[in-house]
């Protein structure tokens, strides 16, 4: 094996995982030192929100269960004053990315500690990103502020997470770990934990199509999604998450269910350019080849494969092509705006759900 140099820095953060881990909450805010905790959710998962509240007893200030996808500027500004009026000094996500948004928009504000108790694969606990949405434009940005400092992985909590949406969300977990493996500034610790995810994603989402309720296979899931979230938020995105953040952005499309089209069209553009990772990928899935295999799993588990059946007009392809090539992120291959006929010709194929060329 041949080394190469890197620079690894460890995050301070504090991961509580197993079944039944929810029980150890009211422990987790203690070691925090937290008297007064505000309960973030969406409308729908209210009852697990007060549930929380519940066992939080006296140390709980309310429950705020506004949270949306794309964390709107207004509803972040709206949360955090209720933040302020209830005198609260820490903030419990239970919920998806967008929930764990709303609670990083507040710790951006105020530098309140987030206790994160995930219940979908996207990965966001893991992250220092952030993302708000204002005049119909978001915008990302990376701050330690807002890395929640516990996280409590209870795979119980994630057996109601539909099938479909446990495919989806699995694969935007594995498009954290796959781009991860051809990162600019990847380490040799990340590869790891990238592979690992990989391999427990693509045990699982067949698993859970089959048996939806199965604790291990939801169990590995989560581990999966751990593991990959740690990778997105220790080293950069590529060209996948840019289609990705301007798709969903721009288009208003689905953020589990991007992912899940665009990623095996994403690595089949950069497969020359980063063949090592290819191969570990392909490995990590079981498969001959990376991209194939991704959208063989996103096919045999029942996911969308096909942009124009999650939304996306084929008119605005010329357009999203236009904005994913003016701010590139950095890519194996690189992608401006010399090479903006090439990710049309990919948005394409991606459209009409091709195989990866
Ligand atoms: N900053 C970062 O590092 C990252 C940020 N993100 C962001 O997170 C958001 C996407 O997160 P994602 O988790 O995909 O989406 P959401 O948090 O919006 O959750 C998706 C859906 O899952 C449902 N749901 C969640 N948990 C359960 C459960 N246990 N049982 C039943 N239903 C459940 C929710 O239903 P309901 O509406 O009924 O509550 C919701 O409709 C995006 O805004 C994305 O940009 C994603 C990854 C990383
Ligand atoms: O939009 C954000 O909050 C920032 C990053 C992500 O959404 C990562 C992803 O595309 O899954």
């Amino acid at each position: 094996m041949s080394t190469r140099d890197f620079v690894y820095t460890s995050q301070p953060q504090r991961v509580v995982f197993g079944a039944g881990a929810l029980a150890h909450l009211a422990r987790e805010i203690d070691a925090l030192g937290a008297r007064r905790a505000l309960v973030l959710s969406t409308p729908e998962q209210r009852v697990q929100a007060e549930r929380v509240a519940d066992m939080l007893g006296a140390h709980a200030a309310g429950v705020f269960d506004r949270a949306v996808m794309h964390v709107p500027i207004e509803t972040a500004r709206e949360a955090r004053e209720v933040a302020r009026q209830l005198d609260a000094d820490c903030a419990v996500a239970i919920g998806g990315g967008s929930t764990t948004g709303l609670g990083k928009a507040i710790a951006l504000d105020s530098g309140l500690p987030i206790l994160a108790i995930p219940t979908t694969y996207a990965g966001s606990e893991m992250t220092p990103i952030y993302g708000l949405t204002e005049a119909g434009v978001k915008k990302t940005g990376k701050d330690f502020r807002v890395l929640p400092r516990t996280v409590i992985y209870d795979p119980e909590l994630s057996r109601t997470l539909p099938v479909g949406l446990s495919v989806t969300s699995g694969i935007n977990a594995i498009a954290h770990a796959a781009e991860g493996l051809y990162a600019q500034d990847s380490n040799p610790v990340m590869d790891l934990m990238a592979e690992e995810g990989i391999a427990a994603l693509a045990r699982a989402l067949p698993a859970i199509r089959t048996k939806p309720d199965d604790i291990d296979a939801r169990s590995d899931a989560l581990y999966g999604a751990w593991l990959s979230g740690t990778v997105l938020g220790n080293v950069g995105m590529a060209l996948h998450h840019k289609l990705c953040h301007t798709l969903g952005g721009s288009f208003n499309l689905p953020h589990a269910e991007v992912h899940t089209v665009v990623l095996p069209h994403a690595l089949a553009f950069n497969a020359q350019a980063a063949p090592q990772a290819m191969t570990r990928i392909a490995c990590a899935l079981g498969t001959a080849s990376a991209p194939q295999g991704i959208q063989d799993l996103a096919r045999h588990s029942g996911a969308p494969i096909a942009l124009r059946d999650i939304g996306m007009k084929e008119s605005d392809l010329d357009l999203a092509a236009d904005i994913a090539v003016r701010n590139p992120y950095w890519n194996p291959k690189p992608f401006g705006p010399a090479e903006r006929n090439d990710i049309r010709a990919l948005l394409q194929r991606a459209w009409a759900g091709e195989p990866p060329g």
